[in-house]
């Protein structure tokens, strides 16, 4: 009995520093994935960021205007609702590619380090703060922009250079909604007033013709009350093979 028990005590032993040596390794492994999981989260982390959400640096205007259009069943303040105005939010990632159906083995062929331009400022609210929507139909798309101060063209406005972006982006997205991937072949732009450096902005993209590949976009840019018209624009976009974005 007591041999038996002394058996039994030595084999409780013997459990328990396995068991307190596999813990130790555990506890090992999931800290030292914590501290890399801390240290690159960028890399590792399964979950890509989606940069059309709120941040802490959107104002009230551009709050505002998010609610507005992200509230199911938001209607067009101009009364298209009926055809096809119900709003849907574009999720906006700084690796268009990557993050596209197929697209994660493309974006390490094309370039890894590459990052959508209109997303890779650190500072939230410096640069580009934006969020695209869409109607069922898709036949058109708004977008609430707040254009901070690292955008100056002329002192205290945007620069032209920012807004014909701004207007690349959201017509591209849009054609790229029907037909991805496109290219721009020809943008042009008419600037009718300066846009103050740090206001929010309406863009509003709606789709021409289409014929075979190629989409015609025309948009324009207004106050966010719809008083004044800052930008109107008109953009040819070719729909494209993949090989055409392998050719460089
Ligand atoms: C799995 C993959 C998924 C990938 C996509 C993923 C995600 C996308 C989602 C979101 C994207 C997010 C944001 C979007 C942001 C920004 C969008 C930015 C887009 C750009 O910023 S992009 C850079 C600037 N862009 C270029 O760098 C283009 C350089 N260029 C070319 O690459 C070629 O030039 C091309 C492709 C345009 C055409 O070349 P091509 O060989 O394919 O076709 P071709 O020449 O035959 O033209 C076909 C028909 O278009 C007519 N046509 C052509 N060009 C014209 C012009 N300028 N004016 C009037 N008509 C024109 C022809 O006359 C003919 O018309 P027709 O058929 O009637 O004869």
């Amino acid at each position: 009995m007591a041999k038996s028990l002394g058996h039994f005590s030595s084999l409780v032993s013997f459990t328990k520093t396995q068991l307190s040596r596999q813990c130790a390794r555990l506890f090992f492994r999931t800290s030292v994935r914590r501290t890399v999981m801390r240290a690159v989260p960028s890399i590792l982390s399964p979950k890509a960021r989606d940069f059309s959400l709120p941040n802490p640096s959107w104002g009230d205007e551009m709050m505002r205007l998010y609610n507005h259009y992200n509230q199911q069943g938001g209607v067009d303040p101009e009364g298209g609702g009926e055809q096809g105005g119900r709003w849907t939010r574009l999720p906006s990632y700084n690796r268009s590619l990557k993050y596209a159906i197929g697209g994660v083995y493309l974006s390490k062929i094309i370039q890894s380090k590459a990052r959508l331009f209109t997303r890779n400022i650190q500072q939230a609210g410096a640069a580009f703060e934006y969020v695209v929507f869409y109607t069922n139909d898709k036949q058109r798309c708004v977008c609430v922009l707040q254009a901070g101060h690292l955008l100056e063209g002329p002192p205290g406005h945007v620069h032209g250079g920012a807004i014909a972006t701004m207007i690349d982006t959201v017509t591209g997205s849009h054609a790229s909604l029907l037909c991805a991937p496109v290219m721009t072949a020809n943008l042009n732009v008419n600037y009718r007033s300066p846009i103050p450096l740090g206001s929010t902005v309406l863009i509003e993209s709606t789709l021409g013709e289409q014929e075979g590949r190629k989409m015609f976009v025309s948009c324009k840019i207004s106050s966010s009350d719809g008083s004044k018209l800052h930008t109107e624009a008109t953009a040819l976009f070719v729909s494209v093979g993949v090989s055409h974005l392998l050719r460089g």
